[in-house]
């Protein structure tokens, strides 16, 4: 059985509430933009191009029962409700990218019906769902290919490092860097995946392990501070992680801990690829250091499941995000139009100015 984390028809929307993850499958209902921002900033629905694939249909299902007496009042409450969707999470572009285009969709359209606009953007939104999984698969097989071509098989196939959750439950379905290994494996070429637990949220430990224990696939949770002896002591083909923005130079960034993981694959030669849809370029920030990082609250770091583990009194910093730089990116970025050096990713926004997909 496929696993399902987002149910959308038209006008209605449940998530599956991943703060419940992995000891209760538990869908929660989103009626409304608030709903939407809510359940994207409390973390019950995560992952850069989730956030924006929620957050849009929550726009969807709260626009289909409203009635707009014109154009203006239509344009003016979506853009409301879209920027309001931007601010619940900072650092994944999707959101704000989607945004852009759905506001940018509203101010150069002719249509002069209000009923048709709207649905037009309804539409829209909803052909989100499975351009998505296409995507994922397009991009997970070129990455799959490339790693066949340029890295060392371990065994009976390819051993693939991964960290935080980049599956079904991140995305509208497939996955992004999990959807490299789910690609390895229906190719019959995975050896082994390992995945890191991913502190201080868990979402490796928690999301990750669900979703390869779920789909059977051979798999070990390891903690974050075993990498370093993990790439010294067992063969890992490549490491494989996800994005939440690619700045124009191909600097990435993603979850906390995704940065040392690629100092370490530098040093043991390890092959580090981030497996990024478009919708998670940023066309217009330069370089890593201008992403802006959210820093969540302390009580991620200092509670586990509820049960604190950290002294009282001490003080916290929980970045969530850390940047990678380009240079560090080895095996390449792959993407629904293909894998690119990173520091030629540049390209890659020229093609999809073009409408080419080669
Ligand atoms: C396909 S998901 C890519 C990234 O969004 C993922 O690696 C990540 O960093 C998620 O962070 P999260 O804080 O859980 O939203």
């Amino acid at each position: 059985m496929t696993l399902e984390a987002i149910k959308y028809h038209a006008g209605s929307l449940q998530i599956l509430d991943q703060l419940l993850l992995p000891h209760k499958s538990h869908f929660v209902d989103i009626r409304c933009v608030e709903d939407g921002w809510k359940a994207i900033k409390t973390m019950q629905v995560r992952g850069a191009p989730a956030i924006a694939i929620v957050g849009c249909l929550s726009f969807a299902v709260e626009l289909k029962k409203k009635k707009f007496e014109t154009i203006q009042e239509l344009t003016e409450f979506s853009n409301k409700s879209l920027n309001y969707l931007v601010t619940a999470r900072p650092t994944a572009v999707n959101m704000s990218k989607s945004a852009k285009m759905l506001s940018a969709m509203l101010s150069s359209s002719k249509c002069d019906d209000v009923e048709e606009l709207k649905q037009g953007i309804i539409d829209h939104i909803e052909d989100m769902l499975d351009k998505d999984i296409q995507d994922n698969k397009d991009l997970s097989n070129y990455a799959a290919e490339h790693i066949q071509s340029t890295c060392n098989k371990s065994n009976d196939g390819y051993t693939i490092l991964t960290h935080c959750n980049t599956g079904f439950l991140a995305t509208a379905g497939y996955g992004t860097a999990l959807g490299v290994v789910r690609s390895l494996h229906k190719e019959g070429l995975l050896d082994h995946v390992y995945c890191t637990e991913t502190r201080p949220y868990n979402q490796g430990a928690r999301l990750t392990a669900y979703e390869l224990v779920h789909d059977e696939l051979p798999s070990t949770l390891i903690a974050d501070s075993m990498v370093a002896v993990l790439m010294k002591t067992r063969k890992i083909s490549a490491v494989v992680v996800g994005a939440d923005r690619v700045a124009v130079n191909g600097d990435v960034a993603n979850k906390i801990g995704t940065y040392q993981i690629a100092v370490l694959a530098k040093h043991h030669n390890v092959p580090f690829y981030v497996a990024a849809p478009v919708t998670c370029h940023d066309d217009i920030i330069q370089d890593g250091n201008d992403i802006t990082i959210e820093e969540r609250p302390a009580d991620e770091l200092t509670m586990v499941s509820g049960v604190r583990v950290a002294a009282k009194g001490i003080n916290c910093w929980n970045p969530a995000f850390d940047v990678t730089p380009a240079k560090l990116i080895t095996g390449g970025i792959a993407t629904e139009l293909g894998v690119f050096a990173a520091d030629e990713v540049k390209q890659l926004k020229n093609q999809v100015k073009n409408g080419s997909k080669s």
